[in-house]
């Protein structure tokens, strides 16, 4: 069942569409990413779900509710990360976390919680002296406290070393299996392959593709790429008529050709058959990272 939909949102800043037709629906229990280059209109678009923005045309919908003309009901259901300059630096974690569980008629027991996130060492730590990981686990704990339904959580990840990156991922698994619907924005590809049980990929206001990670990966033009430099010519028609072959270029002897999991096989048949030998072959799996710049690059060229 969807927890969040959002249809045909229309949203200008003095004229220029920031977004441009958005919609989606993001299903209770799953982890949905909206994936996109920067000034693509994500946040703008998690701005109209929170009911911060009102759309220009179009429709959004949290549990059924409208964000902005139920705004109160909607803030109960949705936890949202703060950003940084939303803490007064001298602000302890304890009083963070107490002054924030005060806003919510019914909280989340805000100690069992620093403790699930690993703070409650740090009861008494300034907000300006905790480290950037230490600061995203308190956002998370802050957008948690209120017992919502859904978090959204924006650019989680930006700053943080690699090791504080993938504990920050282990910490939203946590959330989604306690039941929260989480609605991620972010710009790192590995971190939507990761985490996201969906993806709405977003370019110019617009959703270019929706699907699994993996979904987004196969649609990519060229999911698999095959290189070697054969012991002896090959002939181009042969290797252009390969099952599954995108294309195929030779340069300086060695063979690139772009096709599907289909194609190695045949490429193989095909040496075999001609009793040539494959110098240096190599198979790379297109990752999401290729199917992000597939996706939107026709757009960049446009
Ligand atoms: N308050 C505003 N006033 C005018 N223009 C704005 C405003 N907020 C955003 N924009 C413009 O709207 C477009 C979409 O911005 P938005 O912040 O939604 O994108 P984004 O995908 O979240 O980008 P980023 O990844 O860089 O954060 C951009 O061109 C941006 O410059």
């Amino acid at each position: 069942m969807a927890i969040i939909e959002v249809n045909g949102v229309h949203k200008a800043y003095a004229g220029r569409p920031a977004v441009d037709g958005v919609s989606f629906a993001v299903d209770e229990g799953e982890i949905f990413g909206i994936l996109g280059p920067n000034g693509a209109g994500k946040t703008t678009t998690v701005e109209c779900v929170e009911g911060l923005r009102v759309p220009d045309a179009g429709t959004v919908r949290v549990a059924g509710l409208d964000p902005v003309a139920d705004h109160d009901r909607v803030t109960r259901l949705l936890g949202a990360q703060l950003q940084e300059s939303e803490l007064q630096p001298k602000i302890t974690v304890a009083e963070a976390l107490e002054l924030y569980s005060a806003f919510y008629p019914d909280p989340a027991d805000w100690r069992a919680l620093a403790e699930r996130l690993g703070l409650h060492t740090k009861y008494g730590t300034r907000f300006a002296k905790l480290s950037g990981g230490q600061k995203q686990r308190l956002s998370i704990a802050l957008a948690l406290v209120g017992n919502p339904k859904v978090v959204i959580l924006d650019e989680l990840t930006t700053g943080l070393d690699p090791r504080a990156r993938r504990d920050t991922w282990k910490l939203i698994e946590d959330v989604r299996d306690s039941g929260v619907t989480v609605l991620l924005v972010t710009h790192f590809m590995e971190e939507a392959s990761r985490l996201c049980d969906r993806v709405a990929v977003i370019d110019k206001g617009k959703v270019v593709a929706l699907d699994t990670p993996s979904g987004l990966v196969s649609r990519a033009g060229s999911a698999t790429v095959i290189s070697f430099t054969p012991s002896q010519p090959l002939d181009e028609t042969e290797l252009d008529q390969l099952p599954g072959a995108v294309s195929v270029e030779q340069n300086g002897g060695r063979i690139v050709i772009n096709g599907t999991d289909e194609t190695v096989n045949a490429v193989i048949s095909l040496l075999a058959r001609h009793r040539i030998t494959a110098h240096q072959l190599r198979v790379t799996e297109a990752t999401l990272d290729d199917a992000f710049l597939d996706l939107t690059e026709a757009e960049q060229a446009a």
